[in-house]
């Protein structure tokens, strides 16, 4: 009994003294738990410190206005709110409502965004305007958002002011849709004024007019008096032209010398014309330019609103077409777009629809006109002139279809069929063993801007095997003149091709001495109207005469086009003109007869052989007098 109460004794001591330990590790434990916890809350209360001190910072520093509103009033606003509303201090801007400092054309939507987000929505940033503290319009970005401040519901705005951004919108409006020199509103403008127009009197059953107007010697003050007197004179004509129209008309600039104005007609078409008159009295004025008195007058076509067409594009063409009438009639004329016209412009839609279909359909037939040698009578080279069997209306010659083509960009893909064509063409003759010659192929304004032009000519040559000198590229002058910046890089990027240049028409195209000595070109041909006349006024020889030095001179070749008699063949001769082309040799032919002619190699030339060449290269010039030649 007394050794279990010992035991229990020791048993009892043992348990005390662990729970004491116990106890002890217990406290220790907690003690050490309260002072990490004590150590982590600080942490956290020093970083939630430093945390609201960097926000504080950041609001502070933002260059965006940061201003709060709770209960309806500002309650805090940092310094880019002072500056962007013209305070003085933040102060200056508590108390004041969001919807006061709103321009009053956004209050509305203002007030909007404020529900929204009250509701729980989501207000994406807008653009708004506010009222500067000095009554001034400010433009801002501004995003809103709910939140919770101190316990309250409070919305935080942030503003950034965009005016300087707006400003330059504007800015750049403007240029997109205004003309730099007159002012006037552009096409893109007119455009989208026109269309306006069209719904505005579709909705009230209202007519209205447009007019285009086309200066008639505007290129000549340009090109005679310079391009700084030609702006002031289109500066001169638009005021003009706007001092004859109402607020609410418009007056456009849409091309060099080309105006179209915008005029309700509302029925009364004597109205229209009396108006018309006037503008067209005002444009023919006389003015003053640069010590010259210079008189323009301008050819004025006009379309109405709905009878005329339904579109914007309808529209202008039909008031377009009336102004060439007025042109052909011998400008300072009005027409009116009428029955005669309308059939004219049916006719030329019609032909344009065909005229897409045409390359598909296999319409489109080269045919090929010789150039011969004056020397011996051989062939040198053939001009590929296109022709269109039309299913109903037979062949159309070019002039019926390529300005239809140039209008619409379809010379474009026609004129690389025409280019294709002529290489496969040209291969052909060589590989059935006829005498190498060169096939020259025109190529329009349209073709020499339009891009991919040197990749598609040297994937011609490389498809068709053609040597790259067989192949002429025939530029007409007046687009070789016109953009010469651009035309001369081109042309240096064809000749690395290996083609030969020609430049057409030579002699028509107000030619520039300085450009012309910069044009890579092998032959000028001159022009058939010099040809025509050549034995019968002695200015058209002596013109043809100082081509053909000059061209010489210039180490070029000359081809005279449009020679149809003998007389004409043996003064180009005689005058020393290298190559002729022309019915006196052979009409444009097809493909199998032209390989009869080349078969034959050489053309027959004139009997009366006066003109034979004594000096190899340069052939003596006969007298004046052999001009008129019997
Ligand atoms: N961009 C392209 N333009 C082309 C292409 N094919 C032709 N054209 C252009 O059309 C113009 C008219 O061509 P066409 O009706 O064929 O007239 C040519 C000859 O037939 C004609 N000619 C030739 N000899 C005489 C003649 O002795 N008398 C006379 N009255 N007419 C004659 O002259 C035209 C040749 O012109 P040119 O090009 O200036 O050498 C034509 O001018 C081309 O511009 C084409 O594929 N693409």
């Amino acid at each position: 009994m007394a050794a279990d109460i010992a035991l229990y004794e020791r048993r009892l001591t043992r348990e005390i003294s662990a729970r004491k330990q116990a106890e002890a590790l217990l406290e220790q434990k907690s003690l050490e738990l309260f002072a990490r916890e004590a150590q982590e809350r600080k942490l956290a209360e020093l970083a939630l410190r430093e945390s609201e001190e960097r926000y504080q910072l950041l609001v502070e520093l933002s260059p965006d206005a940061i201003l709060i509103e709770a209960g309806g009033r500002f309650i805090f606003a940092n310094a880019a709110a002072v500056r962007l509303f013209r305070a003085q201090e933040p102060a200056d801007l508590l108390g004041y409502r969001m919807l006061t400092l709103a321009a009053p054309s956004c209050r509305a939507d203002v007030e909007a965004a404020v529900r929204d987000l009250v509701q729980g929505r989501f207000c994406p940033t807008v653009e708004e305007q506010a009222v500067r503290f000095d009554g001034t319009i400010v433009d801002v970005a501004v995003t809103r958002l709910a939140f919770d401040y101190r316990n309250k519901p409070a919305i935080q705005i942030v503003a950034r002011d965009i005016s300087e951004r707006k400003r330059l919108e504007t800015q750049l409006n403007y240029l997109a849709t205004h003309d730099t020199v007159t002012g006037l509103p552009n096409r893109m403008l007119l455009m989208d004024r026109l269309r306006q127009m069209i719904m505005d009197a579709k909705r009230r059953h209202d007519q209205f007019v447009v007019s285009f107007i086309d200066l008639d010697r505007f290129k000549w003050v340009n090109d005679s008096l310079g391009h700084e007197a030609g702006d002031t004179l289109l500066k001169i004509m638009s005021r003009r032209m706007s001092s004859c129209l109402r607020e609410s008309d418009t007056v456009a600039r849409i091309g060099g010398d080309e105006f179209v104005l915008l005029t309700q007609d509302a029925g009364n078409r004597e109205q229209t014309m009396q108006m018309l008159g006037r503008v067209m009295a005002a444009v023919s004025m006389p003015l003053t330019l640069d010590g010259h008195e210079v008189a323009v007058t301008c050819s004025l076509g006009c379309s109405t609103y709905p009878d005329d067409g339904q579109d914007a594009e309808a529209l202008l063409k039909c008031a377009d077409a009336a102004m060439y009438r007025a042109k052909e009639m011998g400008r300072n004329k009005v027409q009116i777009y009428d029955m005669e016209l309308r059939s004219q412009t049916d006719k030329r839609v019609r032909l344009e629809t065909d005229l897409r279909h045409a390359v598909e359909r296999g319409e489109l037939v080269l045919h090929y006109q010789p150039q011969v040698d004056l020397q011996d009578g051989s062939i040198v080279g053939v001009e590929a002139l296109l022709r269109w069997q039309h299913p109903e209306l037979g062949s159309i010659a070019p002039a019926g279809f390529i300005p239809i083509a140039e209008d619409s960009g379809l010379i474009v893909p026609i004129g690389e069929w025409v280019i294709h064509q002529a290489c496969m063409q040209n291969k052909a003759w060589q590989q059935a063993g006829l005498p190498p010659i060169r096939v020259a192929v025109n190529l329009s304004p349209k073709q020499l801007s339009a891009p991919g032009l040197i990749d598609f000519i040297a994937q011609c040559l490389s498809t068709s095997g053609l040597d790259p000198s067989h192949l002429e590229l025939e530029l007409t002058e007046s687009a070789s003149m016109d953009d010469p910046d651009t035309i001369i890089p081109l042309m240096h990027k064809l000749k690395t091709l290996g083609v030969r240049l020609s430049i057409d028409d030579f002699g028509t195209g107000y030619s520039n001495m300085q450009y012309l000595k910069n044009f890579p070109v092998d032959s000028l041909k001159m022009d058939g109207s010099f040809v025509r006349e050549i034995t019968t006024d002695s200015r058209s020889l002596a013109i043809a005469d100082a081509i053909v030095a000059m061209a010489h001179r210039l180490g070029l070749q000359v081809v005279a086009e449009m020679a149809e008699t003998e007389d004409q063949v043996m003064l180009l001769a005689s005058h020393g003109c290298d190559h002729v082309q022309g019915y006196y040799f052979s009409r444009p032919v097809g493909a199998a007869e032209c390989a009869e002619l080349l078969h034959a190699a050489r053309l027959p030339l004139p009997e009366k052989r006066r003109w034979q060449c004594t000096v190899p290269g340069r052939l003596p010039v006969p007298s004046r007098k052999a001009v008129k030649v019997a």
